[in-house]
């Protein structure tokens, strides 16, 4: 199985360096040919992965047709997703691996479904779970989803993803993967927010496990499996996410809390995500009280403290 990665993010770097680990030579398309020079030439990725060096076998380049492969890791922000399969027709009709957590927001669908809309011909899959890139490109250990219709092909991609350091498990219920990864962190935002306003431990529990209820009330609705989001790609993910700070979609509740600025540079999935997620929580009718809050904060100028109050003085519930 030949294995490329598409978006020279910190993600897209990392996954690059852990198939180059397993002795796989491995090309990594990045879009922009500066970029794409300046980290084959001095093998690192300065601006998202200082300090790791790229192996000798990961070839990085701006040409697609170098950069294609049987299987492809896409691994661009979700919002960017349809743009880059409109774009890049190169692509069509093969194994396309998401590997981004997120709802689109023009069309509310996750990653998985985006790949179906641009691509009926396409085999799609997502690889999420928690981990951040700088984790995996360092080696650590790690643990991740692998969701895939198709059981058999699921078996062959696991082998060919999985290193010493990089346990991948696996489901076909790519629903509740592309839902637990792209809620969490929405309730990431709200976590990182409560604690920047020193609300305290206390409360970032309450958010994280009535945020937990909310997943799952949206994410069953939608088809997915309880397993699936007690997993690493729903609650595993969300432990993460909620409680460190290499989280950006953490660090940008913090500096929502603080009432401080944040360089909107920074890829924060869950901003676009609570409000695809607070409009089709509308639609079909879900309770979905702490997203709706993370979306007031961000459009609405909603202070956690304020949003915290409607919270607590919702009518008394049976857990
Ligand atoms: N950074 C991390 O620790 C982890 C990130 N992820 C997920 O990976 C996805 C990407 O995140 P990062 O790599 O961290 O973001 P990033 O901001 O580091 O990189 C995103 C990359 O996508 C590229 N890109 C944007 N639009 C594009 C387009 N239309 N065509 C081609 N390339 C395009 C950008 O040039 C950039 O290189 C997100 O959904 C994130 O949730 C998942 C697990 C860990
Ligand atoms: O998805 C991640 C951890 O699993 C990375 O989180 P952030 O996108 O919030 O940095």
């Amino acid at each position: 199985m030949s294995i490329s990665v598409i978006g020279a993010g910190a993600f897209g770097t990392a996954l690059a360096i852990s198939l180059a680990r397993t002795g796989m030579a491995v090309s990594l398309w990045a879009r922009d040919p500066n970029h794409a020079a300046n980290m084959q030439n001095t093998r690192e990725n300065t601006a998202r992965l200082p300090g790791v060096a790229l192996p000798d076998s990961i070839t990085v380049t701006a040409n697609i047709s170098e950069a294609l492969a049987d299987t492809m890791l896409l691994a661009v922000p979700m919002q960017k997703m349809r743009d880059l399969l409109k774009s890049t027709p190169e692509l069509n009709s093969r194994l396309l691996v998401a590997c981004c957590k997120g709802v689109e927001l023009e069309t509310e669908l996750g990653p998985v479904a985006v790949i179906r809309d641009c691509d009926p011909k396409a085999t799609p899959a997502i690889l999420t779970g928690p981990s951040f890139a700088a984790d995996i490109a360092r080696g650590l250990p790690t643990a991740l989803t692998l969701a895939i219709a198709d059981d058999s092909l699921g078996q062959s991609l696991q082998q060919a993803l999985t290193t010493p350091n990089l346990r991948i498990y696996r489901t076909t219920d790519t629903i509740g993967a592309e839902l637990g990864g792209a809620l969490k962190n929405v309730i990431a935002i709200a976590c990182g927010a409560a604690m920047g306003a020193g609300l305290g431990e206390s409360a970032r529990a309450a958010l994280m496990t009535r945020g937990y209820a909310e997943v799952q009330r949206m994410a069953q609705a939608l088809g997915a499996r309880p397993d699936t989001l007690a997993g690493l790609s729903g609650f595993g993910d969300l432990t993460l996410t909620c409680t460190s700070d290499q989280s950006r979609n953490y660090r940008f509740g913090l500096s929502l809390g603080r009432d401080e600025p944040f360089d909107p540079q920074i890829t924060v999935e869950g901003a676009a995500t609570a409000r695809a997620v607070k409009a089709r929580a509308k639609h079909m009718n879900i309770d979905m009280p702490i997203t709706a809050a993370v979306v007031g904060m961000i459009d609405h100028n909603l202070k956690i403290t304020q949003a915290m109050e409607m919270l607590l003085s919702r009518p008394p519930k049976e857990e």
